[in-house]
């Protein structure tokens, strides 16, 4: 019986990349692979990323991910962008009603930068003074507010947030970006303290993993800070879903699964066409939430426990303008949360990739934790116009776009809320204590970036190789 794999985004195509020689089956509910992973090439020729943009090669993750390129045979279609480009160097933030420029330098730690009220550098001096508090989970906000400041979790980690999670650092896990602080505080009593032994362990970690692959290795050398693809980032999910029809790996498209019934060596999918697809294991790639009501017959417990994560929903608003309108190349801008504005920030795309006509294309992120009530019931289009005036006015740009695309991502970007960690941990000890055969992937659990994603797909399908071989 083969393995079954429900989700065609890069969870679920990673999977079945990994697991292509035991031909799985990969079930997904729309007409389109790629999952967020969406790249728009517009009648200009201009690309509109609708999802993520770039990949990050670092850590073991990042080489991963790179190894996987390479075995893709994509190394010539990566576009890298290096530590010293402007976009690599210069994020600002909104605030007060300015761009201000972070810090991108040691000796930028020690002025004292606006919107900050002292130098980033006297946080050291604060996490010394702090007294630990023991708990097991609390909100970065909280956490970075006690160690470190309030300045430093308003205008640094909130906004910080908001790009990687469109979430509210009051709600979001300490342990999702500061796992590694978070623990040192709670052995060692100040976070910088504890620096040290996190740095000794990180080294070990990257001992256990793979080799490090030529593209990986050149990443190194070359200084690489991201980098996408020719033809956008879709060239991945696309690549790989190509490579899996040559692997004759067989794909259900536009067929939802309704319901999963486990049997004692099995596996029963039931689709919405009526089609029943049985397997040896399944490989969930869908979201937390997502999968939770396939369960909910046979079992409550787990469902009501995967379908305790909420996701956040993203507006995206791609916007070209003619000629080149950034007087201050960067990465883009993020806006804390305390500004108030409808925008969670803006990202200068024909700075990391210059579009060929010379224009200025920028993708606007609205909504996040805050889609709801801000925006419900907007149409795209009314999206859309929101954006566009955001960055006129922030950026001081008069003329109108040449060209604008919108799209609203429902529920795109799992929220990592206080408890994640324990939740997940409650989850995993149901699966192993009834010896279900089923291996959840995805951005619902341990990391939302595309390596981790990507790393997850493939530390489950060394685990189901490594059983089958017992
Ligand atoms: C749809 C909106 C998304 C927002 N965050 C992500 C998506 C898909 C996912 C994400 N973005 C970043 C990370 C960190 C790790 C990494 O892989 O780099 C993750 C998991 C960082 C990031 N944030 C923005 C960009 C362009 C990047 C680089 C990676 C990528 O292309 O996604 C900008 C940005 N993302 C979001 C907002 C609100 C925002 C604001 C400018 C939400």
């Amino acid at each position: 019986m083969p393995t079954v794999v429900l989700g065609g985004g890069i969870a679920g195509l990673s999977a079945a990349y990994y697991l292509r020689e035991a031909a799985p089956i990969v079930i997904e509910a729309t007409s389109r692979l790629g999952g967020w992973i969406h790249t728009n090439k517009r009648p200009s020729g201009t690309l509109f990323e609708l999802g993520p943009r770039t990949i990050r090669p670092a850590g073991v993750p990042g080489a991963n991910t790179l190894n996987l390129i390479e075995d893709l045979n994509l190394e010539q279609k990566v576009r890298p962008i290096s530590r010293d480009h402007p976009a690599a160097k210069n994020r600002m933030i909104f605030a007060k009603g300015k761009l201000h420029l972070l810090p991108n330098s040691l000796s930028g730690l020690f002025q004292t930068k606006a919107p900050f009220s002292k130098p980033l550098a006297a946080c050291a001096w604060t996490d010394f003074r702090a007294k630990r508090k023991i708990s097991t989970d609390e909100s970065s906000f909280d956490f970075i507010k006690r160690r470190f400041g309030e300045d430093v979790a308003e205008y640094a980690i909130s906004p910080m947030l908001c790009g990687i999670c469109a979430g509210s650092a009051k709600e979001i896990s300490a342990k999702m970006l500061f796992r590694s602080l978070f623990e040192a505080e709670q052995k060692h009593g100040s976070v910088f303290k504890g620096l040290l032994k996190e740095a000794l362990s990180a080294e070990k970690k990257a001992a256990n993993a793979d080799q490090p692959g030529k593209l990986a290795t050149r990443a190194k050398t070359e200084r690489w800070s991201i980098y996408s693809l020719e033809n956008g980032l879709e060239t991945l999910p696309l690549t790989m879903a190509q490579k899996l029809r040559e692997s004759k790996v067989e794909f259900k498209l536009n067929d939802p699964c309704v319901q999963i019934k486990f049997n004692s060596d099995s596996v029963r999918l039931s689709l919405r066409s009526g089609t029943s697809i049985e397997g040896e294991t399944l490989i969930s790639a869908l979201p937390a939430s997502s999968l939770a009501p396939l369960l909910t017959e046979q079992h409550p417990q787990l469902s009501r426990a995967l379908s305790e994560q909420n996701c956040a929903t993203v507006a995206v608003v791609n916007v070209q303008f003619k000629g080149n309108l950034i007087k201050e190349p960067g990465f883009g801008f993020l806006v804390p949360p305390i500004e108030q504005k409808p925008l969670l920030g803006v990202i200068y795309d024909s700075v990391c990739f210059p579009c060929p006509s010379g224009d200025t294309v920028f993708t606007a992120m609205m909504g996040g934790h805050w889609f709801h009530p801000q925006f419900t019931g907007k149409s795209p289009q009314e999206l859309a116009s929101v954006a566009v005036r955001g960055i006129q006015d922030i950026l001081g740009i008069t003329q109108e776009p040449v060209d604008v695309n919108s799209v609203i991502l429902q529920d795109c970007i799992p929220q990592y809320t206080v408890g994640h960690y324990e939740r997940l941990d409650e989850i995993d000890n149901y699966v192993e204590k009834n010896r279900l055969p089923l291996y959840l992937v995805g951005s619902s659990y341990r990391g939302i970036g595309i390596n981790d994603v990507i790393m997850s797909a493939k530390l489950a399908v060394d685990k189901i190789k490594r059983q089958s071989s017992d």
